[in-house]
């Protein structure tokens, strides 16, 4: 059930920002999208910090925004929570008086402050300031700050971009578990697919301005809907079909055949990384550029006639070639995708 809705317009010199958004009560939206997109600009609007030229942000019943109406509630009276990539605790503060900040006037205060900090691995840490904590502690006095007094929205922007591997990793699994027992609405902007893959329920795409996706995660990874979302989620070979045969789609690069016919607004056909296998009698003509070992599988990154670059997987268990070697890479055509090319003038694909 929706229970934050928004419909937004809002422009600034360059940067043309319109979107309707529906998010239902609790779990994880991640946002993603290119640098400039407007997922930060996006977060600010529903916080109140920056002003829509049109439109409403609703939760539940109650309005935060309304250009019609003359309504717009200052951010504090919007019920959110927030948690950045720089903590912005208050230094002055301690651990316990950062949580309870926003429970000045909660009855129970000193133990809901206590079970916060035992729940965010702070036990012990009560009275330490911002600056006697590591920057994963201060995270997660940020989280607790943020959730402890139950917001209707917590807006997460990259928390987790200043941290280390380890400590992104049990960060995310943290936040995933708070937002999932609070039953909380969390937007959370990220430019890491892992973060969205790891954390997200649902996921929204945002390239210029334009929310261009949002759907349930799997849906949204499985089917992007045009190759610059495709991008955008990581699928890294994206090729401008310059014929269709019927289907096959052919280009400088070679010839593909697909599963299925492409669609009359099909410009692009993406090859998913996992199937194509090299050393095969037929197929399009590859030289291996490079070999990654990725631990469980190879990465390999081949060049096509035209040099555009494509990378493919390879299983440990199967003959791996050397870097140089020109060989023929079977393509099953459940692994080719016709696509849309999206909003761009040409299609992005990384050349060698
Ligand atoms: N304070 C500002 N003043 C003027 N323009 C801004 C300001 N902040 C952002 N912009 C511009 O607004 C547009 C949207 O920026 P925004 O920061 O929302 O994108 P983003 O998707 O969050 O990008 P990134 O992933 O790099 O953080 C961009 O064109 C950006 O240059």
């Amino acid at each position: 059930m929706t229970e934050l809705s928004a419909h937004l317009a809002f422009r600034r010199p360059g940067f043309d920002l319109r979107l309707r958004l529906a998010l239902p009560g609790a779990g994880i939206t991640a946002l993603l999208g290119p640098s400039g997109g407007g997922k930060s600009t996006l977060l600010r609007l529903l916080a109140g910090l920056e002003r829509p030229r049109a439109g409403h942000i609703r939760h539940r019943q109650r309005l935060w925004y309304a250009r019609a109406a003359g309504i717009d509630l200052a951010p504090r009276r919007r019920d959110l929570g927030f948690m950045f990539q720089d903590h912005a605790l208050f230094p002055h503060l301690s651990v316990a008086e950062n949580i309870g900040y926003g429970l000045a006037r909660a009855p129970d205060r000193a133990a809901r402050v206590a079970r916060w900090i035992e729940r965010v691995g702070l036990g012990g840490l009560a009275r330490r300031r911002p600056d006697q904590l590591s920057g994963g502690q201060r995270q997660r006095v940020a989280l607790a700050r943020a959730l402890a007094p139950a917001p209707a929205l917590l807006l997460l922007d990259e928390p987790f971009s200043a941290l280390d591997a380890s400590l992104r990793q049990s960060l995310r699994l943290l936040v995933q578990e708070l937002v999932a027992e609070t039953a909380t609405c969390a937007l959370l902007v990220t430019h890491d697919i892992e973060d969205a893959r790891q954390c997200a329920d649902r996921i929204g795409v945002m390239i210029g301005g334009r929310l261009r996706r949002l759907d349930e995660a799997e849906a949204v990874f499985a089917a992007p809907g045009d190759a610059e979302v495709a991008r955008v989620l990581g699928w890294p070979n994206t090729l401008a079909v310059t014929r269709w045969e019927g289907r096959a789609a052919c280009g400088p690069w070679g010839r593909v055949e697909l599963a299925r016919a492409p669609r009359r607004a099909d410009r692009v056909v993406a090859l998913l990384p996992d199937g194509p296998r090299p050393g095969a009698r037929a197929g399009l003509a590859v030289e291996v550029a490079r070999v990654i070992d990725m631990g469980a599988y190879r990465a390999l990154h081949c060049r096509l006639p035209d040099r555009t670059a494509l990378r493919i997987h390879l299983p440990r268990a199967l003959p791996c070639p050397a870097r140089g070697t020109r060989t023929l890479l079977d393509v099953p055509p459940g692994c080719a995708i016709a696509l849309p090319a999206g909003t761009a003038k040409t299609i992005q694909s990384t050349r060698y």
